[in-house]
Formats: structure tokens, C-alpha cells, sequence
């Protein structure tokens, strides 16, 4: 198909030259592979210390003293088996991470049957390892999201893909929508989405006797967040926001759901071995079912779009679209990739954004003082009734520090997964190439030596000040670093800067008396461990 020249947006008109910067950076990421990470010779305060080469098990008792993993603490496999079956540590995967690095120290390490887990609690050694990472760095425990993907003749996507499958999809999406400017032509889409979330939130509170309280917020924002990635994956408005959700988008809400829900369900698909299954058949199917649910719908409004696009190229009509026309008429991906990767992307961009409101709307219905301190600065930036877009969003420091300070205090992954890819030297102990890494993102952020009050809600930390103490290191990475980075970070910023500044503009946001101190649990994400109850009243303008 002929790529039709009025059909380019300008942030596209550059890609042929983008991609030769892409090679470029690839051949630069691969040299800095080969050395740079082989000599830890940049430190995380990005100062140049004394290079020294990669130290093999060779070197260990000579003078440079190097340890050996059987030297690393940790706790025992039987302490580990106790702490998770017994005492459902699945569900307290953040505060078993502080509670390790109080005991065993900032690197510890972990058995879980076979499986070694070396841990990082250090912002200093994060960032070592994370800067040190090649061009195509590996996730850990993937192998039967690729499975299933294997089995049904489906793509990876770019959260299950690996090494060159997974360089050709990420270089073509990380000139799409990595850069703020890349998503801003989403910012009238997504304000779309904001009207209905706000036309939502006065359905629902007319519905509660207070006239106020809108009931589990978390409900909300879910569909939310699902209407707003699905606009831009899809090109689509869903329904999720209306009275009654069409069946398909219900049918899909339920998959994903249960891809979720029943966390432990899929977490156990992938670590029962497949001798087991036809013994414990249940957690595989149920993850098999899931995927056929997601898949489904994806290629159900992929396939729609690309009818339109076909039919508007047939009639020799302008065809004019955002991401999904892009990837249709471009081809820079095949069709199951496209598929694959709106699939992965709606699944990973959807819980994730609505905890993340589900906690920014607590947090400051719990700090009112706060609030209003935000609400002073959407005031003076926008007036009662001018709607934030994308542009506004640089005037507005405090909207952007209450979205770090939620995911600093709350990062929806507590932790990543790496599996190295060279022998490495962290913290003075020998990794051999193929260690498990858990970088322990929770712990990093509520360390007292990276964050002062490192409890305490304050988005004002943030916000570039003169000659305060300004926030800019590795201890909060809620979107990781680096290559390997959430690719969808500037787009569910754009969803959440726009529908908090909305929100705080119009609502006074209380909490109901019911909701007690809601605290966190990780299921699969970390959650809110109980329904979040809050008023929305309207403000005097
Ligand atoms: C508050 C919202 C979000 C948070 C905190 C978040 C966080 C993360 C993190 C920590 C990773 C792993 C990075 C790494 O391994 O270094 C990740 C990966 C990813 N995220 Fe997000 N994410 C969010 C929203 C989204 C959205 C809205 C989308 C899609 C539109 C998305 C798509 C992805 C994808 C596709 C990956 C895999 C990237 C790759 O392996 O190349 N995320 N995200």
C-alpha cells in the first residue's frame, strides 16, 4: 500500500532520518555494551570515577576482593516458602522488600526453589546496573507469556518480546510516542475521555444520598484509564464511561479482569512447570483464556480500522489518523505485531494509570491543605473554565509532582525484573551473565537517605526550586530507565496531568467518612488493599 503524502503528520515527517539516528543509537548502545559495561567506570551521581575493568571469579582473593554470591545474605529458601505460602507474602510484595533490606542490607539475595533472585535496594547500584544494561535488555520470567503467544500463532509484543524481535517493534514505537511532543496531538482525544470522566463522576454521586460520594473510585478511573488508552491504541471511543457498557467492551473488561484478579491464578501459570499441568490444569487455562479474550478484542478494532483505511484509500479519500493508522499504512510492523502490541500495551496501560488516580485523588483528599495548594496553581495557569491541554501541562509543576509523589509512594511496580546479560560486579559481589535481578523500586523510594520525610506527601518536592533540595536521582524510577523504559509513560502522564487538573479545577475532593487509612498490598501491582470511598463537591467559581 502507497504511504499517502498528506496522510504524514509533521512529528512523522522525519522518520526516515529518525531511523538512521535510530541505527546509530543502536551501534552506540552495542559499543557501550562491549565496554561501558564491562568497566563500571561512571557513577550513579554520573561522576567519572577510576575505570576498572569487569572482575572475573578469576580475580576473586586477589587484592581487588571480589565476593562470591554464596557470600551474599539472604533469607532461606524455607524462610521464603513461609513468608509466602504461609503468611500470603504475595500480597506484601513491597514491605517483604524494605523488611529484607533492613535484615540482609541493600543487596540480598533470595531462593525460590531453583530460581536464585539476586535483589537491589540501593539507588546508587540501581542506576549502575540499569545504565550498565545493552541494547536489548532481557525480562525476567517471560517465557510462557511467550508460550501462549507460540502455541495460538501470535506475535510477542513488546512486553514479552526479547533481543531482536523486540529492538525492530521498540525502535519503531519509541518515535512514536516517547517524547511529550510525540503525545500531545492526543491531548483533544483524551479531553474527550476527561468530559465523560467528569460527566461520570456527577451520574454517580447523584446516585448516593449525600449527592457526593462516589462510591470505590477505582471503578472509575479503571474505566477511565481503559477508554483513554483505547482512544488512542484504537482510534475508538469503547463506551466504558457510558450507562451501558456495549457487550464486547464488557466481554473485555472481564478478560482483563481476570488476567488480573486472579493474580496468583496467572502468576502460578508461569511458575508450575508444564509437567504439572495436566495435573493443576487451572491456572494455565485461565491464563490461555485470558489472552484469547485480549487478543480477540484487539484484532476486532485493529481490523475495523484498517477496513476504514482500506475503504478510504479505495475512494481515493484522505486518510488522516494517529498511532494505529500510522503502524496500518506504514507496515513498519506486520499485522501480528500490531495486533501483539496494542494488545500488551492496553493490558499494561490500564491498571496501572487507574491506581495511580485511584492514589492521587486519596492523597489529596487526605492533605487538603495540599489540594488546595494545587488548586491555587490550576486557578492561576487556567481560570475556572479553561480546559488544561497538553500545553498547559509545563505551567503546572504541582499537577506534574502530585503524579511523582503518588508514584513515588506508590509505584504501581514495586519492583522490575532483569535477567543480566554479562557477568557483572555490583556492590562488590560477582553476578554471573543469566542472574535473576529484582531492582526494588519500593524500597529506593522510601529510603530516608534519597527522600527527606520519605513518608510524607509532598509534590512541592518536585517542583524545581532555586536552591532547594531538588529531587533528581534513581530513587523513584516508577517508569524504569533507560532502553528497556515503560514505552507508554508520556502517554499515561498526558491521561492523568489532564484528568487530575480537570478534576481538582471543578471538585473539592473530600474523603467519605467509611474509608479508613487505606494501605497498599501488591497484587501483581501494588493496589489499593480496600475500596476508596471519596466526595466530589462541586467548587465556588
Ligand atoms: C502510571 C502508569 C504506568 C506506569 C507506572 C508504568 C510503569 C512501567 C514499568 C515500570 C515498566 C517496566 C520498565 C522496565 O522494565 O524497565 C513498564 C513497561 C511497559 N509499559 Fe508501562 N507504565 C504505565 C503506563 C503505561 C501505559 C499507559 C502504556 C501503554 C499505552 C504502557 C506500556 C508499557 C509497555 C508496552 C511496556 C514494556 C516496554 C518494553 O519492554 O519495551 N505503560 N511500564
Amino acid at each position: 500500500m502507497a504511504f499517502p503524502r498528506h496522510f504524514m503528520p509533521t512529528y512523522w515527517k522525519n522518520l526516515k532520518g529518525n531511523r538512521l539516528i535510530n541505527q546509530l543509537f543502536f551501534i552506540s548502545r552495542t559499543l557501550h555494551k562491549s565496554t561501558a559495561s564491562k568497566a563500571f567506570g561512571i557513577s550513579a551521581a554520573g561522576k567519572e570515577t577510576i575505570p576498572e575493568r569487569l572482575i572475573t571469579p578469576a580475580d576473586v582473593g586477589e587484592k581487588t576482593r571480589v565476593k562470591t554470591l554464596k557470600e551474599m545474605p539472604g533469607p532461606s529458601t524455607l524462610s521464603n516458602l513461609i513468608e509466602f505460602f504461609w503468611k500470603d507474602g504475595f500480597d506484601r510484595i513491597h514491605e517483604i522488600q524494605l523488611d529484607h533490606g533492613k535484615k540482609y542490607g541493600k543487596i540480598f539475595k533470595s531462593r525460590f526453589g531453583p530460581q536464585l533472585v539476586v535483589s537491589i535496594a540501593d539507588r546508587d547500584l540501581v542506576a549502575e546496573v540499569l545504565r550498565a544494561e545493552g541494547a536489548a535488555p532481557q525480562r525476567a520470567n517471560m517465557e510462557y507469556w511467550k508460550e501462549y503467544r507460540d502455541m495460538r500463532g501470535r506475535s510477542t509484543g513488546l512486553i514479552s518480546a526479547e533481543g531482536e524481535d523486540w529492538l525492530q517493534m521498540r525502535s519503531v514505537l519509541r518515535q512514536l510516542i516517547m517524547r511529550p511532543r510525540d503525545v500531545a496531538m492526543f491531548s483533544d482525544d483524551v479531553n474527550q475521555v476527561v468530559d465523560d470522566l467528569v460527566k461520570r463522576v456527577c451520574i454517580l454521586r447523584s446516585q448516593e444520598a449525600d449527592g457526593a460520594t462516589v462510591l470505590n473510585v477505582n471503578d472509575l478511573f479503571f474505566k477511565y484509564a481503559m477508554e483513554g488508552v483505547a482512544a488512542i491504541l484504537f482510534e475508538c471511543r469503547l463506551g466504558c464511561l457510558e450507562n451501558e457498557v456495549p457487550e464486547d467492551t464488557q466481554n473485555y473488561i472481564n478478560a482483563l479482569h481476570l488476567m488480573f484478579s486472579s493474580f496468583k491464578t496467572t502468576m502460578y501459570a508461569g511458575a508450575i512447570p508444564k509437567w504439572l499441568r495436566s495435573i493443576i490444569p487451572k491456572p494455565w487455562e485461565e491464563f490461555c483464556f485470558s489472552w484469547d479474550g485480549l487478543f480477540k478484542f484487539s484484532v476486532v478494532h485493529i481490523d475495523k480500522r484498517f477496513a476504514e483505511i482500506k475503504a478510504q484509500l479505495e475512494r481515493g479519500e484522505k486518510v488522516e489518523g494517529g498511532l494505529l493508522t500510522h503502524l496500518l499504512v506504514t507496515r513498519e510492523m506486520n499485522m501480528e505485531e500490531i495486533y501483539a502490541n496494542a494488545t500488551e500495551m492496553l493490558l499494561a496501560g490500564v491498571d496501572t494509570t487507574s491506581f495511580t488516580l485511584s492514589w492521587a485523588t486519596y492523597l489529596l483528599a487526605r492533605h487538603p491543605h495540599i489540594q488546595q495548594q494545587i488548586f491555587t496553581e490550576v486557578m492561576q495557569a487556567l481560570g475556572p473554565t479553561r480546559i488544561a491541554t497538553a500545553d498547559d501541562i509545563p505551567q503546572l509543576p504541582l499537577i506534574r509532582g502530585l503524579v511523582k509523589e503518588t508514584l513515588r509512594l506508590f509505584p504501581v511496580l514495586p519492583g522490575n525484573g532483569r535477567i543480566t546479560q554479562d557477568d557483572l560486579v555490583v556492590g562488590g559481589y560477582f553476578i554471573p551473565k543469566g542472574t535473576q535481578l529484582a531492582l526494588c523500586h519500593y524500597s529506593t523510594s522510601m529510603d530516608g537517605e534519597n527522600f527527606v520525610d520519605a513518608s510524607d506527601f509532598r509534590p512541592d518536592r518536585w517542583v524545581r526550586k532555586d536552591n532547594a533540595d531538588r529531587v533528581d536521582n534513581f530513587g523513584s524510577i516508577p517508569f524504569g530507565y533507560g532502553i528497556r523504559s515503560c514505552i507508554g509513560r508520556r502517554i499515561a502522564e498526558l491521561e492523568m496531568h489532564l484528568a487530575l487538573a480537570r478534576l481538582i479545577q471543578r471538585f473539592h475532593i473530600g474523603i467519605m467518612p467509611i474509608t479508613d487509612d487505606v494501605k497498599a498490598k501488591t497484587h501483581g501491582l501494588l493496589c489499593p488493599a480496600a475500596p476508596i470511598h471519596l466526595q466530589f463537591t462541586d467548587r465556588e467559581n
